[in-house]
C-alpha cells in the first residue's frame, strides 16, 4: 500500500480527490481562461437587426435608383422593428440611400450598392461595372438578423475553456457576467534551506526554479494561486505552512524525501493527513505525494525542478482539471525515436513536436530544466518502452 502507485491509478486518485464542480458567476472581463459551468444560450438573435455589410447605399430593385435622404436607415435613432428585426424606414422600389457599414437596413432594401461601385449624379444612382452589377444582383452585402443564431440558440456548451473569441461570442449577446466552474485557491509552499532568489548562487546553494514558474504553471492549469512562500527545512514550519490559510490545495516543492532535511511527509504525519498517493511509478517525479489533512488537499512535488513538474502534469493537471470539471487533455504521437523502458516505471520524457513525431530532448535530468525549455509535449514511456515509430501518450504542458 505503501509502494509506488502506478500513474494511471494515480491520475485517478488525483481526480477522486477534488471536490465535485461548484458554480460562481464573474463578470466578462474575469471570464477569461476560465471554465463554462452553464451553456452560453443567447437571448437575442445575432446579429439582432439587419445591418449594411460595406459602406455604399442600401437599394431596391435593379437600378438605377434616385436617391433619397437618409434617415432611420442611418441616423443614430434607426432602432429597427423589435418584430421583423428591420429598421422602420421603408425603401421604395427604385430608390436607393446612403449607409455606412453596421447600421440597420430599411425595410424593402434587397442590396447594398458598396461605395467604390456605384456612380452618382445629382440624385441619380447606377452601378458601375462588373462588380457593382453583381452587388446588386446577389443581392450582397446584406447582414440578416439572425444569420449567426437564432434566439434561444445554444452557442457554448458547459465545461469548455473561455477563450478570447468565446469571450467576444458571449458579449456580443449581451451579457455582462457568466457562470463558470470554481477554481481551487491554492496556497503554494517552497522548502529549501539551500535555495537562494536571486544572484548567482554559492557552491551547495541552488537558484530557485519555483516562485515564479510554479504559480504561473498551475494558473494555466486553471487553479487560483493566492500566495506563495519559503519555509525553512523544519516540521513544525512545515506544518503550519501545510495547514494556514483558507485554501483549497497547498503544493509544496522539495523535501519530500525522508532524509533529515525533508520535513513534507513528518508534517502530513502530524497533521495526521490520509496520504491518497505516498509516491508514483513515474520517473523523474516518483516522491510527488497527495494527501488530505486540515481540510484541503495536498500536492508535494519534489525538489529536482523537471522532477516537480513532471509531478505537476501527471498529479496536478488532473487534480486541477477534476475541480474545475475539465476532462485532462490526452493524446498519442509516434515516437521519432526508440525510447527505453523501466520495469514498473513509467517514464516521462519532455518531448519536442515536428511534423506529428515526438523528439525525446537531451537535458532531461531530473534536476535539470533545458530539456523542458525546449520541450512541446512530455511523452509517457510505458515500462516496456516504445520502438521508433511506436504511437505513444504525450501530455500536454500546462503552458502549451
Ligand atoms: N536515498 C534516496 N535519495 C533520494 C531518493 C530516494 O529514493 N532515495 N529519491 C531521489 C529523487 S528521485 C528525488 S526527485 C529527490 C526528491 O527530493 P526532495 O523532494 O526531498 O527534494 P530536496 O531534497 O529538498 O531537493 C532535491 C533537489 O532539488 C533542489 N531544489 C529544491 N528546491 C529547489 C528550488 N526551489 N529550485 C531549484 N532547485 C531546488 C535541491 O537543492 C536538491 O538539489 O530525492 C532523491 N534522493
Ligand atoms: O523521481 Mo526523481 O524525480 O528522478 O529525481
Amino acid at each position: 500500500m505503501n509502494g509506488p502507485v502506478d500513474w494511471r491509478e494515480a491520475r485517478a486518485r488525483a481526480a477522486a480527490a477534488a471536490p465535485p464542480p461548484a458554480v460562481e458567476h464573474v463578470a466578462l472581463p474575469r471570464a477569461l481562461g476560465r471554465v463554462l459551468a452553464e451553456p452560453l444560450v443567447t437571448p437575442i438573435p445575432l446579429p439582432h437587426f439587419a445591418s449594411a455589410a460595406m459602406d455604399g447605399w442600401a437599394v431596391r430593385g435593379a437600378g438605377p435608383w434616385r436617391l433619397v435622404e437618409s434617415d432611420a436607415a442611418t441616423g443614430p435613432d434607426a432602432a429597427p422593428d423589435p418584430d421583423t428585426g428591420l429598421a422602420r424606414s421603408v425603401l421604395r422600389p427604385g430608390q436607393a440611400v446612403p449607409i455606412v457599414t453596421g447600421a440597420p437596413v430599411p425595410t424593402g432594401a434587397d442590396a447594398i450598392l458598396r461605395v467604390e461601385a456605384g456612380g452618382v449624379d445629382g440624385d441619380r444612382l447606377e452601378a458601375v461595372g462588373d462588380v457593382g452589377r453583381r452587388d446588386v444582383s446577389e443581392h450582397r452585402h446584406l447582414r440578416p438578423a439572425g444569420s449567426e443564431a437564432v434566439a434561444g440558440e445554444r452557442l457554448l456548451g458547459p465545461g469548455v475553456r473561455l477563450t478570447p473569441p468565446r469571450i467576444a461570442l458571449a458579449a456580443a449577446t449581451g451579457v455582462d457576467a457568466l457562470a463558470v466552474r470554481r477554481r481551487p485557491r491554492v496556497a503554494v509552499v517552497l522548502t529549501g534551506d539551500e535555495v537562494v532568489e536571486s544572484g548567482v548562487p554559492g557552491v551547495g546553494r541552488v537558484r530557485d526554479s519555483f516562485r515564479i514558474a510554479l504559480p504561473a504553471a498551475l494558473e494555466s492549469l486553471g487553479a487560483e494561486v493566492v500566495g506563495v512562500v519559503r519555509i525553512p527545512d523544519d516540521t513544525d514550519a512545515t506544518r503550519a505552512a501545510l495547514s494556514g490559510g483558507d485554501v483549497d490545495l497547498v503544493v509544496t516543492t522539495g523535501g519530500t524525501g525522508r532524509s533529515d532535511a525533508d520535513h513534507v511527509r513528518r508534517a502530513l504525519d502530524a497533521m495526521g493527513a490520509e496520504l491518497l498517493v505516498p509516491s508514483v511509478a513515474i520517473r523523474p517525479g516518483g516522491p510527488t505525494l497527495l494527501a488530505r489533512g486540515g481540510g484541503r488537499v495536498v500536492l508535494g512535488l519534489p525538489g529536482n525542478p523537471l522532477a516537480a513538474v513532471l509531478g505537476l502534469v501527471a498529479i496536478g493537471a488532473p487534480l486541477v482539471a477534476a475541480w474545475t470539471g475539465l476532462t485532462p487533455a490526452e493524446a498519442v504521437i509516434r515516437a521519432g525515436a526508440p525510447l527505453a523502458g523501466r520495469e514498473g516505471t513509467t517514464g516521462l520524457v519532455p518531448a519536442t513536436v515536428a511534423e506529428g513525431v515526438a523528439m525525446p530532448t537531451e537535458f532531461a535530468g531530473a534536476g535539470m530544466l533545458r530539456g523542458l525549455a525546449s520541450a512541446d509535449v512530455v511523452l509517457a514511456v510505458p515500462p516496456g518502452g516504445a520502438a521508433r515509430g511506436e504511437r505513444v501518450e504525450a501530455l500536454p504542458l500546462p503552458w502549451s
